[in-house]
């Protein structure tokens, strides 16, 4: 009888992960294993993967292992290596509690973008301190979809962000590829595209080419870069007015609250949803990757 792989299934506002147990960083996930989990046809299906590891099994998380004891291993849908995923790493901890390794509080997570503190409130949402945006000065890009193109705010979430607003998200079209940024020597490790729009007072709404995934139904990362590139566009710099700027950022899958702390803390609040767990056939994964 052939060994099973346990997986689960969660999402955050609609951004869909594959999760999958991994205490000692025993699984070879390859690119090509983890494309085919993300397949919505062949595999299980997802935006990408939470590979869950002890940080002490792992070699790109064994420095942390010490403040933070479960490493977020995150892939992208093609297999991609991403540093950070706002969402995933609300789902990571949602499933820390669901398997009963966290309670409700205050969790550390090791990332490749260093170490998250999550927080699980009653009502079950997840709260993350997203560490603070980076704005590389005079370092501003365009972004164009056909004909149409747009001045955009670069915004380092430990992801790379490009964020356009538009007037009006159709504007981005079918978001079927990703669309051109330049200049591309912004983002030599490749970007993700946010296109924006004004809903209200601290309320804005988003669509999002995601780097390594394609058009998904949600982006923390690129809520936060959202957040922070508007507040900047609307005079509001916490670090400068002692003051905190918070946005409703409505994403096609749900809503994220962001708030932006005059020590330039970033938090962002959402729903993180365990939907099913099963067993992946070893066989399966094993022609996967190959
Ligand atoms: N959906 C994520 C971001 C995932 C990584 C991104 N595609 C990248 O390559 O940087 C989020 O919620 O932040």
């Amino acid at each position: 009888m052939s060994t099973r792989i346990a997986f689960l299934k969660g999402h955050g506002t609609e951004n869909d992960f594959v999760i999958v147990p991994d205490p000692e960083n025993a699984l070879d996930l390859t690119p090509a294993t983890v494309a085919a989990l993300c397949d919505r046809r062949a595999g299980i299906g997802g935006d990408g993967v939470l590979h869950v590891v002890r940080s002490a099994a792992h070699p790109e998380a064994q420095a942390m292992a010490g403040e933070a004891e479960w490493f977020m291993d995150y892939r992208n849908g093609d297999g991609s290596v991403a540093e950070m995923c706002g969402n995933g790493v609300r789902v990571f901890v949602r499933y820390l509690q669901h398997a009963g390794h966290v309670a409700e509080g205050d969790i550390n997570v090791a990332t490749r973008a260093g170490v998250k503190r999550v927080q699980i409130a009653k009502d079950g949402d997840v709260t993350v301190g997203m560490g603070s945006a980076r704005l590389p000065e005079g370092d501003d890009v365009t972004v164009s979809v056909g004909e149409r193109s747009w001045p955009a705010r670069n915004v380092n979430m430990g992801n790379p962000h490009a964020v356009a607003f538009v007037d009006d998200l159709a504007h981005a079209g079918s978001l079927y590829s990703p669309p051109p940024v330049a200049p591309a020597s912004a983002y030599p490790d490749g970007v993700n595209v946010e296109f924006v729009v004004d809903r209200g007072h601290g309320h804005v709404a988003m669509r999002v080419h995601e780097r390594g995934a394609g058009e998904t139904r949600s982006c923390g990362t690129g809520a936060c870069a959202v957040a922070v590139a508007a507040a900047r566009r609307d005079g509001a710099d916490p670090a400068v007015t002692g003051t905190p700027a918070t946005y409703t950022v409505d994403v096609p899958g749900g809503r994220l609250v962001i708030t932006e702390r005059p020590d330039g803390e970033i938090e962002m609040t959402g729903p993180a949803v365990i939907v099913a767990e099963g067993l992946i056939e070893a066989e399966w994964l094993e022609n996967a990757a190959r």
